[in-house]
């Protein structure tokens, strides 16, 4: 590790020392950690021009040009007197200083100036690799326009495209020709402390299938949303690609494929060698939470099962954080309806779509039901899932099924009823779309639906945009505006014309697995529970006073993040406390009321500015 955050080396009793004396005025200097509520108050003298600057100090043995090359020290032209001075760059940047606002303003014309979304995901990746501060400073400042750039729908094509645009590493790639060497090559990473990593086999990468090796701008993207969305600290994030081989043939066929051209490993042998991997990560960074992400229907329950109860965190983003969304959504949507929370008992859901995410959400909006008093028999009773075979009815044989899409066969109807038939029997009061089928909620399946109820709520949660199963456009137009929506991937709301406004939600998971990553930093959190994430989908169905969700308006935009992370964090936090998980205790203000616990995450979250890089 080549430079540690001086906040870490006070606690660790550092001396006085590593602090340098540079210029006129003499301030006191607060220094928020992370991980506690330590305000360490130290005397720092700074001068006067680096008064916009954070408390924030790093303290490195970088001189000269692999300052500049290190993306968490990087200024650009930003880099004070003292710095030049002291870092040994005089002479290697240009000569006058700039600020972050200027060289915004910079960044952002030349972004203006890029012709495609790809051409812009790629000018955003290389700010990424250059400068920390600056790339997140403009993505926090620019969410809503930015975030699909770099998450979906965008990172879905440079995934497809990975092997003819890469440019540069980033994050670790584990692959079978690296066995037995997972424990040792895991020393290869530089940094000692990691929060959250996010891995992926490529062998489900958003709805577009499976993409080997070329995967890996999904962790990357992912880690940018805990860093903008909920202030995790970009260094000490991981972005993974577990390279186990790909069935797609074209892709591996490719010359320019930068993964093993074989198929995909499965079965005992693919187990063995999740299992080396997790115990290589265990060894390394014992307390980091694993987000596990687009992983196939056939083995992301299976890993999920393996692996979350054992003395550390882990999640599955598309089964429980879009598990978690979508309870909030329906949630909201009882809201916007003018019932309460606890008529979720009475929903009946079609949902069309039985991979992890499906069969996730499913199980997730059945957990809340008994949450609200439903009996397990009564809550299964309210679904209707149907894959592509059609509705999972009675006379299928599932008894090679996972236990989840058995739990949800029903008995009462027969197997392979079409869409609008299950719509014309069940009468559903939710339609779910996670099927990975663009349009498949066609206008006869939701004019059928609005035969039975007034406001159908209809969420088309696919990713990218283009496997969304029906438009905000469509629905509200089949709908006569009277739809609740909610999709995946971002839209535009429409305007019905007559004054209304059809808002198009994003039910994405990106509301929820940030403000979980940075609850189970901030508190040290050693598993993460169901009952966490139906904590944060109440919490985020909560947030927009009632005037806004009438309107159908579920929950506040995307750009608004960094509040609802805190939000969600807080009422993860308070869970952990609750269920005894939280293995580092917050301040004892943070544990008086929910308002302190998000006050407190909020505080907890690292601000994209410049703090002061001192010379080791
Ligand atoms: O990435 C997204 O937008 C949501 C997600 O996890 C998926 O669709 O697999
Ligand atoms: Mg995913």
């Amino acid at each position: 590790m080549h430079f540690r955050n001086a906040r870490k080396a006070f606690a660790l009793g550092c001396k006085s020392s590593c602090i340098t004396a540079i210029g006129p005025n003499i301030l006191p200097s607060r220094c928020n950690s992370h991980f506690g509520n330590k305000h360490l108050l130290i005397s720092r003298q700074i001068s006067s021009e680096e008064d916009e600057r954070s408390d924030e100090i790093l303290q490195t043995k970088h001189r000269r040009l692999s300052v500049i090359h290190d993306p968490a020290l990087n200024r650009g032209s930003g880099f004070s007197v003292d710095e030049r001075e002291r870092l040994l760059l005089r002479g290697l940047v240009p000569p006058r200083r700039q600020g972050l606002d200027q060289q915004i303003e910079r960044v952002m014309k030349t972004y203006e100036r890029q012709k495609s979304d790809l051409d812009k995901f790629q000018f955003l990746s290389l700010l990424m690799d250059r400068n920390n501060v600056l790339f997140y400073r403009i993505l926090v400042d620019n969410f809503e326009k930015l975030a699909p750039i770099v998450y979906t729908p965008v990172v879905g094509e440079a995934c497809q495209k990975f092997h003819a645009i890469y440019r540069r590493t980033r994050g670790m790639y584990f692959s079978l020709d690296d066995r037995p060497h997972f424990r040792t090559m895991v020393f290869n990473w530089p940094e000692d402390d990691v929060d959250v990593i996010v891995v992926t086999d490529g062998s489900r990468v958003l709805a577009l299938g499976d993409l080997g090796c070329n995967s890996m701008n999904i962790p990357i993207g992912k880690l940018s949303l805990y860093v903008s969305g909920a202030g995790l600290t970009p260094t000490r994030t991981l972005p993974i690609v577990l390279d186990v081989g790909t069935d797609n043939e074209e892709l591996r066929d490719h010359p320019l494929y930068l993964g093993l051209p074989r198929s995909r490993l499965r079965g005992e042998k693919y187990i063995e060698v999740l299992d080396e991997w997790m115990s290589a990560i265990r060894l390394r960074w014992p307390n980091a939470l694993i987000q596990f992400e687009d992983f196939s229907s056939d083995v992301a329950e299976m890993l999920l099962e393996r692996y979350r109860y054992k003395d550390a965190p882990v999640f599955n983003d598309d089964i429980q954080s879009t598990g978690c969304i979508a309870v909030a959504s329906v949630f909201a949507a009882l809201r916007a309806r003018g019932l309460s929370l606890s008529d979720i008992t009475r929903e009946v859901i079609v949902c069309a779509g039985a991979g992890s995410a499906g069969l996730g959400v499913c199980d997730a909006i059945a957990k809340a039901m008994e949450a609200e008093g439903a009996s397990p028999e009564n809550a299964q009773s309210q679904f209707f899932i149907l894959d592509e075979r059609g509705l999972l009815g009675s006379g299928r044989d599932m008894t090679n099924d996972s236990t989840a899409r058995q739990r949800f066969q029903r008995r009462d109807l027969p197997d392979g009823m079409s869409l609008i038939e299950v719509i014309r029997a069940a009468k559903p009061t939710v339609l779910l779309g996670l099927s990975g089928v663009g349009g498949l909620f066609t206008e006869d399946v939701v004019k059928e639906m609005h035969k039975h109820v007034h406001r159908p709520v209809v969420f088309a949660m696919s990713n990218p945009s283009s496997a969304s199963e029906c438009t905000p456009e469509q629905m509200f137009s089949w709908t006569k505006g009277n739809a609740i929506y909610a999709s995946g991937s971002p839209f535009e709301n429409v305007d019905l014309g007559d004054g209304r406004i059809g808002y198009s939600n994003q039910a994405n998971n990106v509301y929820s697995f940030p403000g979980l990553g940075l609850a189970v930093t901030v508190l040290r959190i050693s598993c993460v529970t169901d009952e966490m994430f139906l904590a944060a989908a109440r919490r985020i169905a909560q947030i927009l006073p009632d005037e806004d969700v009438k309107k159908g308006l579920l929950f506040p935009r995307v750009g608004k993040l960094r509040e609802i992370s805190a939000e969600v964090a807080g009422a993860v936090g308070m869970v952990a406390l609750e269920q005894g998980l939280a293995r580092k205790m917050p301040p004892k203000e943070a544990m008086q009321s929910f308002e302190e616990m998000v006050e407190y995450m909020g505080r907890s979250m690292w601000e994209p500015k410049y703090g002061h890089i001192v010379a080791d």
